[in-house]
């Protein structure tokens, strides 16, 4: 197995430029390949996820056309005609293309088979397969019932009235909302148990205005989409930069900063995970917001208590942050962190525990007491570039840390050690 050791960083300062939002790049991706007329896509994330979701739609006729740093895509829209690929679909363990992909290829005439990583086996897709079968999808398990892989026969739909369970991940209602407009008939979405994530529901509902279709959105209880609408290219589209991402060099120039300048996100951002700069600064971190960037310096940091079902990304950073802070942090509310790269709540309580933290893990939620040395230890990554990433922390207040298997950052970030690296005084 790789291994990189991180040596004790005494500051960080300089600028770094956001490489473009996961969440953002695999929706707009999508609707491209759905929508009328050719979208040049700037600023893509180049990443493993976004691999997997160009390569799904290449199997199925889309042609996409990259750049050399693959951040510039120009998608030929096949105007919601996507072909019957030969093989499966593999999806790695990118939730953002298998939850998607699953509704809108239910509502797609054709066979197709949807694969992923072992560790997408244990991420559960049923309350999306329920909701798709009540509105007459025809959806297999290959392997565990609720789970993938899945054997999709694709067929016209009608919509209606539909529920769907919110309460374990806000994909499955995004991967609805956006096949919606494929049905032919309207289609109303009422919401069952607490919808979590839910920033994530408003991406969806941005960008699909951006290629024409509105949804109504009455307070996350029900969501209604007309039926029967052609997905139209804006024709250019830019992707903001990752705000889960930036959440890493936040957390780094309120520990250790010197000044440093994040560029990609700001006050205008559209994605959730903006709210964890809002939560740095509760900490202690000294922030100045402009449109589309932060300026980041260090802090007394202290420990907060806060709900973070709206920033389950961004909130993992927050607990290596709360090795370093004044007090004992609480992040609550993040069942969901169990059912995603890895069992998150098990694992980051394991390894803040081999760093030296008093941890409780509850089961939906951690609490982090600081230790009052810091241990030198190796770090297991799970699998979970946000694990990988987030414990870079340990380097950034001074400690030498080695990371197991940094290549895991692949999936959303490939280059961050080097990002890292290059604010970096040691
Ligand atoms: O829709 C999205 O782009 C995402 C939604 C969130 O998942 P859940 O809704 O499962 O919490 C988030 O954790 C994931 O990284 C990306
Ligand atoms: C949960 C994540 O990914 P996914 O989109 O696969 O759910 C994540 O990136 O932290």
């Amino acid at each position: 197995m790789e291994q990189l050791t991180l040596r004790p960083i005494s500051k960080v300062s300089g600028s770094v430029t956001l490489p473009g939002s996961k969440s953002l790049s695999n929706r707009i991706l999508l609707l491209a390949a759905l929508a009328q007329g050719t979208t040049e896509v700037h600023n893509l994330l180049d990443s493993d996820d976004i691999r997997h979701m160009l390569g799904a739609l290449e199997q199925m006729g889309v042609s996409v056309t990259l750049n050399d740093d693959k951040t510039i895509a120009t998608v030929d829209g096949c105007a919601g005609r996507l072909t019957s690929p030969k093989d499966a679909l593999f999806l790695g363990n990118a939730g953002t293309a298998y939850r998607p992909l699953t509704a809108v290829l239910a509502a797609t005439v054709g066979e197709f088979e949807l694969i992923g990583e072992p560790r997408m086996e244990e991420r559960p897709v049923g309350h999306l397969v329920d909701a798709m079968q009540a509105l007459g999808a025809d959806i297999k398990y290959l392997k565990n019932k609720d789970y993938p892989p899945l054997l999709i026969k694709g067929k016209a739909l009608q919509g209606g009235e539909v529920e769907i369970d919110g309460s374990i991940s806000s994909q499955f209602l995004t991967a609805l909302l956006m096949a919606a407009p494929l049905f032919a008939g309207d289609t109303k979405i009422r919401i069952k148990g607490d919808l979590v994530s839910k920033p994530y529901i408003d991406i969806t509902i941005g960008v699909m205005a951006q290629f024409g279709v509105d949804v109504v959105n009455d307070n996350y209880q029900t969501f209604s989409v007309k039926g029967e609408q052609v997905y139209h290219s804006p024709k250019r589209i830019m992707v903001e930069g990752d705000a889960s991402s930036a959440s890493y060099f936040i957390a780094a120039a309120a520990i250790a900063g010197g000044e440093v300048v994040i560029n990609g996100v700001g006050k205008k951002s559209v994605q959730g995970d903006i709210g964890f700069a809002n939560v740095m600064e509760q900490v202690g971190a000294q922030i100045d917001w402009y449109d589309e960037k932060l300026v980041v310096r260090k802090g007394e940091l202290q420990g907060v208590d806060i709900d973070a079902n709206a920033i389950p990304d961004a909130a993992m950073t927050l607990a290596t942050v709360a090795l370093f802070a004044k007090g004992p942090t609480a992040i609550r509310n993040i069942y969901n962190w169990r059912v995603k790269e890895t069992d998150r709540l098990a694992a980051m309580a394991t390894e803040l525990r081999k760093v030296g933290a008093e941890v409780v893990e509850g089961n939906d939620f951690i609490e982090i007491t600081p230790p009052k040395n810091i241990n030198l230890t190796d770090i297991d990554t799970y699998n979970d570039h946000r694990i990988a990433m987030c414990f870079s922390m340990v380097a950034v207040a001074g400690h030498t840390v080695t990371i197991n298997d940094p290549g895991c950052t692949a999936k959303t970030f490939p280059t961050y050690f080097d990002v890292l690296t290059s604010i970096s005084t040691e």
